[in-house]
């Protein structure tokens, strides 16, 4: 659909601007020329899409310009989304659905909510429960960030207003408990999907890592299987400076996935790109803005498409 399209394109506004103001002539009826592919090899750097992809994007534009020297900008522009798409191949992840949670034996799915403070694990938390709520589900929230005061009252005023169950103890209190907890609840009301906030902290940390396993433990005297999804939750304005970040939460935790979010606010939203290269974790939603509906499934096509101002592509 367009209006998806348009979600992408409005959030990675900033990183299409950055790639667009240098090379405004680029994207268009414009031929290009060595200036101009010089312009847009920067400003590939600027929006932290970093050497291998650069190089690689480049390579393939002068290789058509050598061959057809009239190549113009909206061409290029066509080969570099290409290019990306190419090099994002897999990296979409999805989510089950409830059927298919069904056929397990209805016991609820959990997603677990990790990350550094401030990378938004609560504010995706709540918007990926409306979401799987608007899409039909039963879902139920387990607020375990019981160590920051407000994050508790944080998700609580989110589940007030968008309607949402939840489970929730005291600041201080012990956060594989809460999980615990919230498990039987879910499993008690049927609900589809169990998703699990924590409390942010920094990946040197030994104490709080060894909180977040026990968080897996708890879990799974319930359901071997949980939590089924562990994804990290990354502050994309961080841009490829994070990918160390997940490297070691993937270390102890064992990732399954990413979320990246803030992405409307930065004009690095090539690291996504690098963050795929370098560590092949699928990522399932990206935050384009403040408001529910602006965390989106990871579209590689509309994200290829959008940062090099291409129309939209095939109809998705
Ligand atoms: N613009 C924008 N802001 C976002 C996005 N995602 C989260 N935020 C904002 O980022 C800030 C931090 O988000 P939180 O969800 O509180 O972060 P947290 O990871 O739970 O924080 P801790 O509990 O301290 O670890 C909030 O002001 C959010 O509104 C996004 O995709 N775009």
């Amino acid at each position: 659909m367009i209006g998806l399209f348009k979600k992408f394109k409005d959030g990675f506004a900033k990183t299409v601007a950055a790639i667009g103001a240098t090379t405004r002539g680029l994207f268009g009826g414009r031929r290009i020329d060595a200036a101009s592919l010089e312009q847009l090899e920067e400003a590939l750097y600027t929006a932290d899409f970093g050497v291998e992809t650069t190089t690689e994007i480049l390579d393939e534009i002068r290789a058509a310009y050598r061959k057809d020297p009239e190549l113009r900008g909206a061409q290029a522009a066509e080969i570099g989304a290409a290019v990306l798409a190419r090099v994002l191949a897999g990296a979409e992840g999805s989510l089950g659905t409830p059927a298919q949670n069904e056929a397990e034996g209805r016991l609820p799915t959990v997603i677990a909510m990790i990350g550094v403070n401030g990378s938004g694990k609560t504010t995706t938390t709540a918007k990926l429960a409306w979401r799987l709520k608007e899409e039909g589900q039963r879902v139920t929230l387990a607020a375990c960030d019981t160590f920051r005061a407000a994050a508790v009252e944080q998700l609580k005023s989110w589940a007030t207003r968008l309607d949402l169950d939840l489970v929730a103890s005291h600041t201080g209190a012990d956060a594989a408990a809460v999980a615990y907890d919230a498990w039987a609840a879910a499993k008690a009301r049927g609900s589809d999907t169990l998703i699990v906030d924590t409390a942010g902290r920094l990946h040197t940390k030994s104490n709080l890592m060894e909180e977040l396993a026990k968080i897996a433990r708890v879990l799974q005297k319930h359901d071997p299987s949980a939590p089924q999804h562990r994804w990290l939750v990354v502050d994309g304005s961080l841009g490829s400076n994070s990918i160390e970040q997940a490297r070691v939460f993937h270390k102890h935790f064992g990732l399954t996935g990413l979320v990246l979010t803030k992405l409307d606010g930065t004009s690095r939203g090539g690291a996504i790109v690098g963050i795929w290269r370098e560590l092949r974790l699928p990522i399932y939603f990206v935050g384009l803005g403040e408001q529910p509906e602006d965390l989106q499934p990871f579209s590689v096509e509309n994200y290829a498409r959008a940062v090099f101002g291409c129309d939209a592509g095939t109809p998705n």
